[in-house]
């Protein structure tokens, strides 16, 4: 009973549902033309471009090829017709009409046709290739699978599916024999091949996995397993729970699990196949691509399949189990031909859930996936139905479009992956600098035979020794270089921290010293021992820098002059492979004392960077601070003109007005300074025999040290404690109240007075006054500039009277300002009252200066005003400065 329900209901599918899957009305019938060899012309209209189109995110066809198999032994031996013909390689004609043998009556050739004949098709199909019945599985492969492997390599998915009735050459293509593969053999085998052509760039994973769909069940054909189910995944599609993947590393690996796969795949013997496949099969090859010089990883996946044939159980004989198979066959070959209906008239709603086939081949033949399908056919009129269903089937699936895109998992990699890549880059270039050195050495080798016939061997041995060691001495300079630049980086960045931590210092000291309130404990732990300390310590390792830097320049010294000994002997013997070689590993140490430059550059940037920032935030605090005091100054009346003035030329400065640069000026020494910290020894690196050891001098930053220098390079010894011989004369416009004061210290020396100590003291309020301490390079005009109400008086050791002393008369002058001057007074003042001299003479002049200063400031005096208009009204701190 049951067998004969099963009867009906797979008739109703093969008789049916099959022709509505293919009705009629859905294939457009061509117009019926008289159709001759001649008249045909391979026409255009309607067929796919064959060109896959490989940009990402781009729409392409499913890429149709037909296969026509020859004749078996039953078709010959039934004698039966052939029902196509194949006009070129891209178009054929289905049941194409005879030639007609006119129809003679009493000797006249009747014009109506033969009414007993069935009427033929006649029709016209266009496809992207066709194979006729002489191709072998080697054409089918060039015409079909193997532009896909190029463009699988480059990121797209690909598939392939042989479809067609049972017998008609579906296994023979995608699997072929031993005499002639088939197609998954050869792709495979081509796929291998261009993986070792990439594989320099690429790096590349292989696996497979080989199942099969048998009676609606998915069984895993490498491993034995249950009946597998599929899962709908969000990124991957469509995956099979428990499918195993198995890595391989070549195409024998591959073939060998493809046998295996075979021989586990269910087939069993019908009468229209001795050999006939039970289940659809589909191989597929995951492959992850991973590009060596970016990192990119492209994950892609090439499917190959092997459908079972849709079979007509009268032509198969088939009974019982078999004929449950082909009911389950044709049931998912049924639900595949409703997809590709659907997929060819553009619906937005696809069954691919009706069958496992169909879930499976979603990818394949609506997703992201470059595909072919070869549709296999059989040639005579034994097959008629089955050829006609198959290339309506085909001729529909011409018309669905897969929108492709590559697969490209992501660049962005995690960090050990980068620090892999370079660790293995790393031991790419050693493999590669040990192979360049052989090659150079074996050159050597060569070299005595090259230059045999002039040289004697002996003299070819010697010079054999002689570039290797020249290689060895220069490898040795190479290593030496980078160890003096790298020493030389370290001294100049502690220079660098050094005058940062000198600037700060001074800096506390000018604040900590004008806070008069707090005690040396409290000055001491506001930061000035720390930073001493610091000094210390960056002293110490400056010590033993230059300790090492010695022992380094030493050892290059004598590296150098063994090389340059060598290179001449070897110009000497004329040896130009050696030369080459020298200039070659010449041109290598450059560029590592380049590199090496460019890092130390880099480093005292940051450095500065960090410096500029805390000043930024110092000024900005500051600015605040004294915004606060100046507003209480001013509600107090206790602010004075010089104050004001000060705080407008404070304004001025931090409205980022500059001093004038004339074009014509030299860099300033603090340019200079910070130039030479930039730069690290390079060129002298070149010639170590004539250069000086690059240990850096440390510049004087601040002032003290700036004068000391002056002063100590003006001033011999004799000049410093010769205090009659010193004058101090003013410049020509010089203001009455300095002359005065110049007079007085004038005077003061002339009486013979030891002016050691002022001068000790002038050099230290000089060079804490800012504006004033210019060499004679630095123009007038520009010192005007700095301080316009200063005008400026010149010190100048020309008072030199000693005649042997002549040749100091002409020293550079020093510069400072009137305030620095009325300083200086006050220090003489103190001095002269220690020594006990009368200081009425000296007072004079001071309390002249004082008295003007006070009724200046009396006259200006807000207070004054205020008490003038008998009103008062205090500014608030918070207010702002006007
Ligand atoms: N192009 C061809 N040249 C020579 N022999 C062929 C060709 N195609 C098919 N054959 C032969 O025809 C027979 C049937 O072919 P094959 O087994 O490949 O059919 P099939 O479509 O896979 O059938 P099924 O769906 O039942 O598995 C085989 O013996 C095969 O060797």
């Amino acid at each position: 009973m049951f067998v004969c329900k099963l009867v009906k209901f797979t008739m109703v599918f093969n008789k049916r549902d099959l022709a509505k899957a293919f009705s009629p009305n859905k294939v457009k019938k061509l117009p019926k033309k008289r159709i001759s060899n001649n008249s045909i012309k391979p026409s255009t209209s309607g067929s796919p471009s064959l060109s896959i189109q490989t940009e990402s995110g781009s729409q392409t066809s499913i890429k149709v090829i037909v296969r026509i198999r020859p004749q078996n032994e039953h078709e010959q031996q039934g004698n039966c017709k052939t029902v196509l013909k194949i006009v070129d390689d891209k178009m054929l004609i289905f049941d194409p009409k005879e030639e007609e043998n006119p129809f003679f009556y009493h000797g006249v050739a009747q014009k109506g046709r033969d009414l007993l004949k069935k009427q033929n098709k006649e029709l016209q199909f266009i496809f992207d290739k066709i194979f006729d019945m002489t191709s072998n599985n080697s054409d089918v492969f060039e015409g079909s699978t193997k532009d896909l492997i190029c463009n699988l390599l480059d990121g797209y998915n690909c598939s392939v599916f042989a479809y067609g009735a049972t017998g008609a050459g579906k296994t023979h293509t995608m699997l072929g024999s031993s005499n002639d593969p088939g197609i998954t053999y050869r792709t495979v085998a081509e796929l291998f091949y261009q993986i070792e052509q990439q594989s320099d760039q690429r790096e590349f994973n292989l696996g497979v996995t080989y199942l099969e769909i048998y009676n609606e069940n998915v069984q895993d054909l490498l491993h034995k397993s249950g009946p597998l189910h599929l899962r709908d995944d969000g990124r991957y599609g469509v995956i099979v729970a428990g499918l195993k993947i198995i890595a391989i590393q070549n195409a024998e690996e591959l073939l060998t699990l493809l046998a295996k796969g075979n021989k586990n795949r269910t087939q069993h013997p019908t009468d229209a196949n001795e050999e006939s496949s039970r289940s659809h099969a589909v191989f597929q090859v995951y492959i992850n691509i991973t590009n060596k010089m970016d990192g990119q990883v492209r994950q892609v996946k090439l499917s190959m399949i092997d459908l079972a044939g849709s079979e007509r159980a009268s032509a198969t004989g088939c009974k019982g189990a078999r004929f449950k198979e082909g009911a389950n066959i044709n049931k998912s070959l049924l639900a595949l031909g409703n997809c590709i209906n659907k997929l060819a008239d553009g619906a937005k709603h696809i069954t691919y859930r009706d069958s496992k086939l169909t879930r499976l081949l979603k990818d394949s033949l609506g997703g992201n996936c470059q595909t072919v399908m070869i549709a296999n056919i059989a040639p005579s009129s034994f097959s008629y139905e089955d050829t006609y269903n198959t290339l309506r089937y085909a001729n529909r699936a011409k018309k669905i479009k897969t929108h492709i895109k590559k697969n490209i998992l992501s660049c962005e990699m995690h960090v050990t992956a980068y620090i892999k890549m370079v660790e293995e880059q790393k031991k790419e270039i050693n493999y590669l600098k040990q192979k360049l050195l052989a090659f150079e050495n074996s050159s050597q080798h060569v070299l005595p035979q090259v230059q045999g016939n002039n040289i004697n061997e002996e003299i070819d041995k010697a010079a054999l020794i002689d570039s290797n060691k020249l290689i060895e001495l220069l490898q040795k300079k190479r290593i030496l270089n980078e160890k003096v630049l790298s020493l030389e980086s370290a001294d100049k960045i502690l220079c660098c921290r050094i005058q940062y931590k000198k600037a700060a210092d001074e800096r506390l000291h000018n604040l900590t010293a004008a806070v008069d309130t707090l005690t040396l404990e409290e000055q001491n732990a506001s930061g000035k021992s720390r930073v001493n300390k610091s000094l210390h310590y960056f002293e110490r390792q400056r010590d033993s820098l230059k300790i090492q830097m010695e022992a380094a320049w030493e050892e290059l010294c004598s590296v150098e002059t063994e090389i340059q000994k060598l290179y001449a002997e070897a110009k000497l013997k004329k040896l130009a492979k050696l030369e080459d070689m020298f200039a070659l590993q010449t041109s290598e140490i450059e560029n590592s004392r380049l590199q090496q430059q460019y890092e130390h550059a880099k480093k005292v940037n940051n450095l500065q960077q960090c410096e500029i920032e805390s000043y930024h935030s110092m000024i900005k605090m500051m600015s605040t601070t004294l915004q606060n005091y100046y507003n209480m100054m001013r509600g107090y009346g206790t602010m004075t003109d010089t104050m004001k003035e000060e705080f407008k030329q404070l304004i001025k400065l931090l409205e980022g007005v500059r001093n004038i640069k004339w074009s014509d000026m030299e860099t300033t020494k603090h340019e200079e300074c910070f130039y030479n910290l930039t730069c690290l020894s390079v060129p002298h690196l070149m010639d170590p025999l004539n250069s000086k050891i690059p240990i850096y001098v440390l510049q004087p930053l601040n002032d003290q040290d700036a004068l000391d220098a002056t002063f100590n390079t003006f001033c011999s010894e004799k000049e410093v404690f010769d205090t009659q011989n010193v004058t101090i004369t003013l410049e020509e416009e010089s203001t009455m109240d300095c002359n005065t004061d110049m007079k007085v210290i004038k005077e003061s020396t002339e009486e013979g007075q030891n002016v050691n100590c002022i001068q000790e003291k002038v050099k230290k309020r000089v060079l804490s006054d800012k504006n004033n301490m210019n060499v004679t390079k630095t123009p007038i005009k520009q010192a005007r500039k700095i301080s316009p109400k200063c005008k400026d008086i010149t010190i100048c050791t020309i008072g030199i009277q000693d005649k042997e002393n002549k040749k100091y008369m002409q020293k550079p002058h020093v510069t400072m300002s009137a305030k620095s001057i009325t300083i200086l007074n006050k220090l003489k003042a103190d001095k002269l009252k220690k020594e006990n001299l009368d200081i009425n003479t000296s007072n004079r002049g001071l309390k002249a200066v004082r008295e003007k200063e006070r009724r200046r400031l009396m006259s200006t005096h807000p207070y004054q005003k205020l008490k003038e208009k008998q009103k008062f009204c205090p500014v608030l701190p918070s207010s702002k400065i006007p």
